[in-house]
């Protein structure tokens, strides 16, 4: 049997999302580790003032493709960009593009979506439900297709506490759904959200689960297979480690808490933080692939790819690991210094953000104000408590997924596919991967030079001392004023500082003896 690299040897294969995160890591490893690949088609729209060409050749001099152009300089030649917007009729794709890809694609990975979790129900559907049941239209038209991988998440079903690697049925019949969003105004959609998406905390969630369904009811006859990540960080090994190129789900909190701004936020020290790595996802994706088409399943397999039951790691022991490795590694210019603590009790939490998040803001805003600057840091936490409150639903809990397909799926690799594209999370090292994201967030996400590192450690000590100093004058301050106005301090002052007097003299006067 043909091993992955083999089976993807000569193949045409689609790609939607491929300009975003996961995309961008799928790319290139295909192109990496799957040589004889014949073409990667990639959907893209034109954006920020920039056409799909431009934005596709940028992409491919990010660092991330380093390895590839090293192995194969010309490698650009085997990406072709097809212009296309998701959410217009027919993915707005050129006849003739049309007509090309349905003559020559083998294998479909659909990948985009929009992952925002305030994303208003309308878009949300239109791109996460809508443009999926138009691409499986399409790849119902395609002449040698052999594979579909849907890319969903982990989280579809968060509803549940277990989830299996089954379809549940969906909250709502999503043709039902559109036949009624379609006719609606912006703003009653946007007030009878909450009632739609019941005891799901997103847009997000709830149009993934209905993706689902919709992939299921189009399969046909066309071989499927669903991957579900649960929260997708930086890269464990590959292309190098701690790769990551957003601040979406942890990445910001990392960051924020690296810059000293996040001190505080709710979450649960012992829930299972479900991390899973990028490179991680790719392979599976990758070998899901290979599966659906080499082996064509009777029924559309589904893959939690997640890590909780396999290799657990808590958000505690997260918390724990960020903070001291951004205290070895720090950030530049950090606001305070890194000290961020999760507890899962509401009230110390709003305790500590009025003491340690909203205080130090009012007080360095006015600062600004006060040297002619603009204020800005309350902003900043005000964006920072937008994107936390709705991240707390996934950090306050845990759920538990089977992942048999995972283990089914290792097990059906060669020795050789099962090293090219290791999904295996048994041989994850927890605080090595945590290091490596924690430098990963500051050298890719930040572009910070790790040769300031000594310069941010000098930052650090100066934050150090200046806190150190503030706290005495408070103190001082403080006790000043009780001293003005109550009695009873006054007499403790003077107890004391009498006591103190004693014990110098009594050590003077024993010194001297000795002598
Ligand atoms: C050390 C302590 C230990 C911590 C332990 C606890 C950690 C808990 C983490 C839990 C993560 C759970 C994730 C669950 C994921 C579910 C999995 C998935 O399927 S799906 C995938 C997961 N999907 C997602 O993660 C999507 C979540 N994100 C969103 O939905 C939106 O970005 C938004 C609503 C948060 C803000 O919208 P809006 O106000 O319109 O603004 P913009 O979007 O334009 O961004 C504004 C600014 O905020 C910045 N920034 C962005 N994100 C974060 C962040 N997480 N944080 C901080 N900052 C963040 C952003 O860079 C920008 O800065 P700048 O460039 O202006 O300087
Ligand atoms: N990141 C995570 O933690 C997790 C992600 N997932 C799933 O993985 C998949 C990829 O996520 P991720 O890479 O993180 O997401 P990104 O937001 O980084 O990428 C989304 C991709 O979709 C494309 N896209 C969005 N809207 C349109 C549109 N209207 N027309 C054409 N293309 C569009 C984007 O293109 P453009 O560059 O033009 O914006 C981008 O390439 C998603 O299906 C997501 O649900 C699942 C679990 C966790």
């Amino acid at each position: 049997m043909a091993s992955i690299a083999e089976y993807y040897a000569g193949k045409n294969v689609l790609i939607t999302g491929g300009t975003g995160f996961m995309g961008k890591v799928l790319v290139e490893k295909l192109l990496r580790s799957c040589p004889e690949v014949k073409a990667l088609f990639l959907l893209v729209r034109p954006k920020a003032g920039q056409s799909m060409q431009q934005r596709v050749s940028d992409m491919m001099k990010c660092k991330l493709f380093d390895r590839v152009r090293e192995d194969n300089p010309d490698f650009h030649q085997k990406i072709v960009a097809v212009s296309s917007e998701l959410t217009q009729p027919g993915l707005a794709i050129s006849p003739e593009d049309v007509e090309r890809l349905n003559a020559c694609v083998n294998i479909v990975f659909h990948c985009a979506a929009t992952i925002r979790f305030d994303e208003p129900l309308k878009h949300a559907l239109q791109l996460n439900v809508l443009a999926t049941q138009q691409l499986l239209g399409l790849a119902h038209q395609m002449q040698h297709l052999e594979a579909f991988i849907h890319i969903s998440t982990a989280y579809a079903n968060c509803n549940r506490k277990y989830i299996d690697e089954v379809i549940y049925p969906p909250p709502v019949e999503p043709k039902k759904l559109i036949e009624l969003l379609e006719w609606m105004d912006d703003g009653i959609v946007r007030d009878i959200t909450p009632r739609l998406i019941g005891d799901r905390p997103n847009t997000y969630t709830y149009t993934k689960a209905l993706a689902e369904y919709v992939v299921q009811q189009e399969q046909g006859k066309l071989n499927i297979g669903i991957v579900r990540p649960s929260i997708v960080g930086a890269s464990w090994q590959e292309p190098f480690p701690g790769w990551i190129d957003n601040f979406n789900g942890p990445s910001g909190v990392f960051i924020a808490a690296g810059k000293g701004i996040l001190r505080t936020m709710r979450a649960n020290n012992d829930a299972v933080a479900d991390l899973i790595p990028v490179d991680v996802v790719i392979n599976l994706t990758l070998a899901a692939g290979w599966h659906t088409a080499v082996h064509r399943p009777k029924t559309s397999l589904v893959y939690n790819c997640t890590t909780g039951g396999i290799n657990p790691f808590r958000w505690g022991e997260i918390e724990h690991h960020v903070m001291s490795s951004f205290k070895r590694n720090p950030l530049d210019q950090a606001f305070r210094r890194p000290n961020a603590n999760i507890t899962s009790n509401y009230l110390i939490n709003q305790y500590w953000v009025l003491v340690s998040h909203k205080f130090p803001a009012l007080l360095y805003d006015l600062f600004l104000r006060l040297t002619g600057q603009k204020p800005q840091m309350m902003r900043i936490f005000n964006r920072l408590h937008k994107a936390i409150n709705l991240l707390e639903y996934f950090s306050r809990q845990d759920w538990e997924w089977n992942s048999e397909n995972m283990n089914m799926l290792m097990n059906q690799l060669t020795p050789e596919d099962r090293k090219t594209f290791n999904f295996d999370v048994r041989q994850l090292n927890w605080p090595e991967y945590i290091e490596n994201y924690c430098i990963g967030t500051k050298k890719y996400v930040l572009n910070e030079d790790m040769s300031d590192i000594p310069a941010a450690r000098q930052h650090l000590r100066k934050l150090r001392n200046i806190r150190y100093t503030f706290n005495t004058l408070l103190v001082v301050f403080i006790w000043r004023v009780f001293i003005a106005r109550s009695q009873m301090a006054r007499n403790i002052w003077y107890f004391v500082v009498s006591l103190c007097f004693k014990f110098l003299s009594y050590f003077r006067a024993s010194s001297t003896l000795t002598n």
